[in-house]
């Protein structure tokens, strides 16, 4: 089980200084999308350059034009490139095609997919690296959460990494490893912290005692 760490409200300077902090207790660093959208793949670019050992991941949330998407986040050095499991099927297929030229990783988001099981399944049939659970913000406003999500996509994906994002707390960290899923993220459970250190080495504690 490994722990990503989501950076979505911080500039390039910032995310690097709060990486600096935390990097031994992380295994991926989240170039979130909104960092993208202010900052561009420029920070994906500064962020794998500062923190070369790290995996930097792009969450563009793709939902068409894959192949280009995936080649232009692979080229600023991103290891996993996200788009969403609501994109057509061809364009998931054109992600996976240009991950595997380019040597990269696929993770497949499943926010606001409605039949998650079936879709996780049709999913990990074209090949993709991870199928993540993700509960956004505007649901984790209304208390929602992806707990229920992780166990399902679990009993059916055969070859993918599952992963599980939105909201993970320490508090709520326990109850996500039971699930056993192969990469937990985690955003504002370490960076909203008034010690981030502590929060991500607790986290990386308790994922390693799995
Ligand atoms: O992709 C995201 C939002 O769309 C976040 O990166 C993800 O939800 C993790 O952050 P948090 O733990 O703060 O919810």
């Amino acid at each position: 089980m490994e722990l990503q760490l989501a950076l979505d409200l911080v500039d390039i300077p910032e995310g690097i200084k709060l990486v600096k902090e935390v990097e031994s207790f992380i295994d991926v660093v989240e170039i979130g999308t909104p960092v993208v959208i202010n900052e561009g793949l420029r920070a994906v670019k500064e962020m794998k350059e500062a923190f070369p050992d790290l995996k930097v991941l792009a969450d563009l949330k793709i939902m068409d034009a894959a192949g280009y998407e995936v080649m232009k986040a692979s080229e600023a050095g991103a290891d996993i490139v996200t788009i969403l499991g609501a994109a057509e099927d061809m364009s998931i297929k054109g992600a996976v095609e240009e991950a595997k030229k380019q040597g990269k990783k696929i993770l497949v988001d499943m926010i606001a997919v409605k039949d998650i099981a079936a879709r996780a399944k049709e999913l990990d049939e074209f090949g993709v690296d991870y199928i993540c659970v993700h509960t956004g913000y505007d649901l984790q406003a209304v208390g929602q959460n992806s707990f229920e999500d992780l166990k399902a996509i679990k009993s059916v994906v055969k070859n993918a990494k599952t992963a599980v994002a939105g909201g993970i707390k320490l508090e709520t960290l326990p109850e996500v490893i039971k699930a056993q899923p192969d990469l937990v993220i985690v955003g504002g459970g370490i960076t909203g912290q008034a010690d981030i250190k502590a929060a991500a080495s607790q986290m990386q504690k308790l994922i390693k005692q799995g």
